[in-house]
């Protein structure tokens, strides 16, 4: 049985160089964690008592602001990082994607670094040998995949990472919005391969601030604010609410004040340049 399940989980980072007054202070102000108080080394606490249960064929998306604890939240899924307090329980092969271009060695050739990628996703060399030719093909990339990788762009470099990572069969898939930064024209060719993929993994984490992929790729979506989870539910339920927070925070808060500025500019020149609403 694949699954994931958290019980009252805290994920807690001391901050050791933190040690002036003012440096807690500073800590404090940034962090999107909360800050144990009376510690005598800060301690920033990214998730509080999460309790979440995650089963075979669930497409979860991740909302929240910076530093709301997303990544924190899905690396402790993975079992990259344990819980400090409560419990983690997972079933199943993690395929961790944080950044598409982790582990690619820039001295080896675009074929080696398929191999080697495919395993640091925890499939095996023969299973990424007989994947290669399909994975190659994709990518477009002809001779290049002869070549050293630090020979390539980074659209090249991307478009290597892409197909490999879309080419494994994970059971547990963990996914942080690095993808969503990808080229949008090859982004579209890749997407059937990510909807594919998507479809073979047991379970799929999927954090991102791109509101179009999380409706896409997932069915349900955990919304985090300073580690807590504040809403769950259906995709474009959560979404929905986040986004309309989103923007009466824009709307009500000073700290916007210039970007509301920017807005009315641009709408002011919008109207005058639109035909019957401009000055007459
Ligand atoms: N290694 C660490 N040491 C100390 N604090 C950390 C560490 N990693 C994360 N944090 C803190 O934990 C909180 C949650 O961070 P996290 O990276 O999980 O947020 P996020 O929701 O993924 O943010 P973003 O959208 O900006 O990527 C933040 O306050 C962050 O400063």
């Amino acid at each position: 049985m694949i699954g994931v399940e958290l019980c009252h989980a805290f994920v807690e980072f001391p901050v050791f160089d933190a040690k002036s007054r003012s440096l807690k202070k500073r800590v404090l102000r940034s962090a999107g964690g909360a800050i144990r108080d009376g510690a005598k080394v800060p301690v920033v606490t990214a998730l509080q008592d999460l309790t979440v249960s995650i089963a075979e064929g669930d497409r979860v998306g991740l909302v929240g602001h910076n530093g709301a604890g997303k990544s924190t939240l899905l690396r402790l899924l993975a079992g990259i990082y344990e819980p400090t307090r409560g419990s983690a329980w997972r079933s199943g092969r993690v395929a961790p994607v944080f950044d598409l271009g982790l582990g690619l060695d820039p001295e080896t050739s675009g074929l080696e670094n398929i191999l080697v990628r495919g395993m640091f996703l925890g499939m095996t060399r023969k299973q990424m040998r007989a994947r290669a030719g399909e994975i190659a093909e994709f990518t477009e990339l002809g001779d290049y995949l002869r070549m050293p990788l630090r020979t390539y762009s980074t659209g090249m470099r991307v478009r290597l990472a892409l197909g490999v990572v879309t080419s494994i069969d994970p059971e547990i898939l963990v996914l942080d919005e690095g993808i969503g930064a990808v080229d949008a024209d090859f982004l579209e060719r890749a997407r059937s391969r990510l909807h594919e993929l998507i479809a073979r993994c047991g379970l799929l984490v999927f954090a991102s601030h791109t509101e179009d992929f999380l409706l896409d790729l997932c069915d349900s979506a955990l919304w985090l604010e300073s580690g807590r989870i504040v809403q769950a539910g259906a995709v474009a339920e959560v979404v929905g609410a986040y986004r309309r927070r989103a923007v009466r925070t824009l709307e009500s808060d000073p700290r916007f004040e210039h970007v509301r500025g920017e807005h009315a500019a641009r709408r002011s020149i919008t109207a005058s340049s639109e035909p019957g609403t401009g000055r007459r």
